[in-house]
């Protein structure tokens, strides 16, 4: 993490958002300090993306101010550690990790690439802790969706911004590697905040240390992970899928398995439910 950083909390204060006049987030105020592992759920159309969007500086607030450390975020702050398949298939594994030394905007890697060191070490570092030291040359044509994946990580983690985002970063993997994925952002961290989407509720509560639950663009809980509760989730589903305008209800359909301690201390997951 990089020093001059460290330390800084990341605030949204009174953070508001519209687009086309309809309330995407609704006075959200949080504070996330430094090495938090936070998992942010809820239904289709709660708002989830567009907070990472804003604490990345992809987008501005109506209303309130977004801090880290109490200066306005900026971009070279936040790095995104996914957000949907974005590597170049004609380069190797090693090069798309090292093009993350110059951002997370695509089109200007090309650019701004040549104007950064070529030390291929911090690069062939990440792509072992991601448990790809043996793929640096292959192309990425070549490799899995979960070996992208690993390679998306590193690629954000090589910046060494003390904000990490990932936007459902188990998306398109098949079940046995989503946990793995949760393996793999843990051992690339080192003492940065993540802040993560994610839909399996039943990872996040198993995963992370703070779960905020959004819905409609607000937030109705923001815990521990020991102390969400199955009616907490419940509701939290419950209010986004009825809208009264039946915008969200649709997608509001979302599917959660909350692993919750039983009374001899085992963890049983819970039956998954669907909500409409
Ligand atoms: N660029 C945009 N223009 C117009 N409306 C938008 C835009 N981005 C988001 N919205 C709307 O804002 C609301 C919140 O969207 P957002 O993508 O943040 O939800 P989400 O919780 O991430 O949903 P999902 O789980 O389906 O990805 C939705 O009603 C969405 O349609």
């Amino acid at each position: 993490m990089a020093e001059s950083t460290a330390g800084r909390e990341l605030v949204f204060d009174g953070v508001s958002k519209r687009f086309d006049g309809e309330a995407a987030l609704s006075d959200v105020s949080m504070r996330f300090a430094p090495g938090e592992r936070v998992a942010v759920v809820g239904p289709s159309g709660a708002g989830k993306t567009t907070l990472l969007r804003l604490a990345s500086g992809a987008l501005t607030p109506d209303e309130g101010a977004i801090t880290l450390g109490g200066a306005p975020v900026s971009g070279a702050d936040v790095t995104l550690a996914y957000q949907g398949e974005t590597l170049v298939d004609r380069r190797t594994a090693l090069a798309n990790v090292l093009s993350g030394r110059v951002g997370d905007c695509s089109w200007l890697r090309g650019f701004l690439e040549p104007l950064v060191p070529r030390d291929p070490e911090p690069g062939l570092e990440l792509l072992d802790a991601v448990g790809l030291a043996g793929k640096a040359d292959a192309r990425a044509a070549t490799l899995s969706a979960g070996e992208r994946q690993r390679v998306a990580f590193a690629r954000a983690l090589v910046r060494d911004a003390p904000v990490v985002l990932a936007d459902e970063p188990t998306a398109n993997l098949d079940p046995s590697s989503r946990a793995n994925v949760v393996d793999v952002l843990d051992g690339v961290l080192d003492g940065e905040l993540l802040v993560t989407v994610l839909h399996e509720v039943g990872l996040a509560l198993e995963r992370f240390e703070r779960i905020v639950g959004l819905a409609d663009g607000r937030v109705r809980f923001d815990e521990p992970a020991a102390e969400v509760t199955d009616g907490m989730l419940d509701d939290l589903f419950a209010a986004g899928a009825s809208t009264p305008d039946g915008r969200r209800s649709a997608a509001g359909r979302r599917q959660h398995g909350a692993a919750k301690p039983t009374e001899d201390g085992e963890e049983s997951r819970t039956q998954v439910r669907w909500y409409a």
